[in-house]
């Protein structure tokens, strides 16, 4: 299947949008149920297969903002999908412990989710599928996703500060620098149970049943080797990469992700997103940093505020999205005419000396309180080159001046090095941390 398969891509990145068209038509894209008729082929032939299909279509790298949610989205290029290519409208985003103390087993795991995510990013299921195996032994795929398309999955693996710890997989000497651990900004509340975190899987797409299929697979395969530490969903996103779309807007009612860094900019992605050659750390090159922040939504206390109060608080209109005094939403932010506490002013990089993040969060709602109101909010994923330049000095200056304190609070927080992406059907996630 070599031939097939779509040819590493050296130095070509994702986000070289206009020269590839990564998205697979609807009408072409197999579904899972479509080759189950491959069934016996395993786990080796299926990956094959998926870069097969992939390549079939054209094809060799993501960052390329999608058609249609029957797509599929390449799962090797120089960056990692699910970064700079468009936004799904689905998240199930999850972090594990990793169990096994033994550094063989952990790259043994890091090759096994490499392999199926390959697959099911493709559309197929994990090895043999569903069904069709041998009756002794479980269905290699637990089958939830059987007959629905790709629905442009993107799988995303972050590598989280416990792993570099000293004594324990000998990773202690290729902790990046940019991959600090947060300090507790004020007014954080953060809950340790939904903090943290050895690794992480963002899987976004726009099926919200293949984004869970799709990280239940590798729970179910890291079994032993690791546990899920927590997981939070997402139902619609707050930030696109793609300013041509119409901007989502969040819980609040406001278009959000205006000012977002585009998965088209090449510039701004060198500069703010993506790990270069001499940053540091080898290994992370053509990677990048995630921030995850869990953030409540007062949103009861919220209804309850003003209109003028709401565009107060972000320094943008709720109907347009124009900022204060402007009268469309991509006019240029003039900061001073804003409130002194605007969230957009205080976040803005003129207010945190040219720091600027790649926003991809998602809304949640995860039932009630316990006190009769919603435990609602946005999860916050933000993607930067370094941490320290990017999320830290935003947060710092929100965390201590911003209106919207008022209405939110910060419970849950990880950090984690996205290493950089799968080139071809020979390389696994992480092979640039442990060669
Ligand atoms: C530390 C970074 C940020 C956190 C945390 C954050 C939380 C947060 N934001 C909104 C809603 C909006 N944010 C908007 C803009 C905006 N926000 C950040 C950073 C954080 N937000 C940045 C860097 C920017 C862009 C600033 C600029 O360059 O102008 C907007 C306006 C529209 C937009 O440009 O995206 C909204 C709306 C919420 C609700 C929230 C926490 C719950
Ligand atoms: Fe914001």
């Amino acid at each position: 299947m070599a031939e097939s398969e779509p040819a590493a891509q050296p130095g070509h990145g994702n986000d070289d949008a206009a020269a590839r068209t990564a998205a697979v038509p609807a009408a072409a894209a197999p579904s899972r149920r479509s080759v189950l008729g491959w069934g016996g082929a395993g786990l080796a032939l299926g990956a094959a297969a998926a870069g097969g299909a992939v390549a079939a279509f054209g094809g060799a790298s993501d960052g390329v903002p999608a058609a249609s949610s029957g797509t599929a989205v390449p799962f090797h290029g120089e960056h990692q999908a699910g970064i700079a290519s468009a936004v799904q409208d689905r998240l199930h985003f999850a972090a594990f412990d990793v169990k096994t103390a033994d550094r063989a087993e952990l790259v043994s795991l890091l090759k096994d989710w490499t392999a199926a995510a390959r697959l099911m990013t493709a559309g197929l299921p994990v090895g043999e599928g569903g069904f069709g195996g041998l009756p002794e032994a479980p269905p290699d795929d637990t089958g939830e996703a059987l007959g629905l398309h790709a629905s442009r999955l993107t799988l995303t693996i972050g590598f989280g500060p416990g792993l570099f710890a000293k004594d324990r997989f000998g990773l202690e000497d290729r902790r990046p620098g940019a991959l600090v651990d947060l300090e507790l900004f004020p007014g954080d509340n953060l809950d340790p149970a939904r903090s943290g975190g050895d690794l992480c899987v963002q899987a976004c797409a726009d099926d919200p049943q293949v984004a869970v299929h799709a990280i239940r697979q590798l729970a179910r395969i890291g079994f032993g080797r690791t546990a899920v530490r927590w997981s939070q969903l997402g139902f619609g996103k707050t930030s696109s990469t793609t300013p041509d779309e119409q901007t989502p807007r969040n819980m609040m009612g406001f278009k959000d992700g205006t000012r977002n860094v585009a998965g088209t900019d090449r510039a701004a992605l060198e500069r703010h997103v993506w790990v270069g050659p001499g940053d540091g750390s080898d290994w992370m090159t053509g990677g990048s940093y995630l921030v995850a922040r869990r953030i409540r939504m007062h949103i009861e206390t919220w209804d309850r505020a003003s209109l003028q109060e709401q565009e107060d608080v972000f320094g943008r209109d709720k109907g347009e999205g124009a900022p204060v005094g402007k009268p469309k939403e991509r006019d240029e932010p003039f900061l001073k005419a804003m409130k002194p506490d605007a969230h957009v002013r205080l976040a803005h990089p003129d207010s945190n000396g040219g720091a600027a993040l790649l926003r991809r969060g998602y809304s949640f709602t995860d039932g009630t309180d316990g006190l009769g109101r919603l435990d609602a909010g946005l999860f916050f994923l933000a993607y930067q080159r370094d941490v320290r330049t990017g999320f830290v000095p935003v947060q710092r200056n929100l965390a201590r001046h911003d209106a919207l304190n008022e209405y939110i609070q910060h419970v849950g927080s990880a950090v984690f090095a996205v290493p950089p992406g799968v080139r071809d059907k020979d390389d696994w996630w992480g092979r640039t941390l442990f060669a």
